[in-house]
């Protein structure tokens, strides 16, 4: 992974809005068109009606004409990495292919490389419509 997509995550960790976990995450983008797109965590005093910084990376891309994730870097402010939650997993999914690449970052830099089959093995995919 090239440095400025790690940079692109880590600049974004610092729009957070996480007074209540105090747990800001960075993601960056780096989408089918080239371009790089990151998003932070927004939390809300109603606790549920906050959401992850993967949605607000992956919205950015959308409104910006990306399509498809071809990779993206996640960070946490605090030590440890930040693993996409469940629920991230499904949407990253919804933009990933074979080649997609996510990369758990800490300040130090990449510490896990993943494909989108060992985030989120056995996905609920368009074949299983039917
Ligand atoms: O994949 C994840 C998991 C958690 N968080 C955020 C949500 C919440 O604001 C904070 C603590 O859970 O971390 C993310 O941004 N991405
Ligand atoms: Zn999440």
């Amino acid at each position: 992974m090239s440095r400025d997509l790690f940079e692109a995550a880590r600049d974004a960790m610092k729009y957070a809005h996480a007074p209540y976990s105090k747990f800001p995450v960075g993601a960056a983008i780096r989408a089918d068109d080239g371009k790089v797109y990151a998003g932070a965590n927004i939390e809300n005093l109603s606790f549920p009606q906050g959401w992850c910084a993967e949605p607000t990376a992956i919205g950015c891309m959308i409104m910006g004409g990306g399509r498809k994730i071809v990779e993206m870097a996640v960070i946490a402010e605090k030590l440890a990495l930040c693993p996409p939650c469940g629920g991230c997993r499904q949407k990253i999914a919804e933009f990933a292919g074979p080649e997609t690449r996510i990369y758990l970052c800490d300040d130090g830099g990449v510490q896990k490389t993943l494909t989108m089959d060992e985030l989120l093995p056995f996905a609920f995919k368009t074949e299983s419509l039917g």
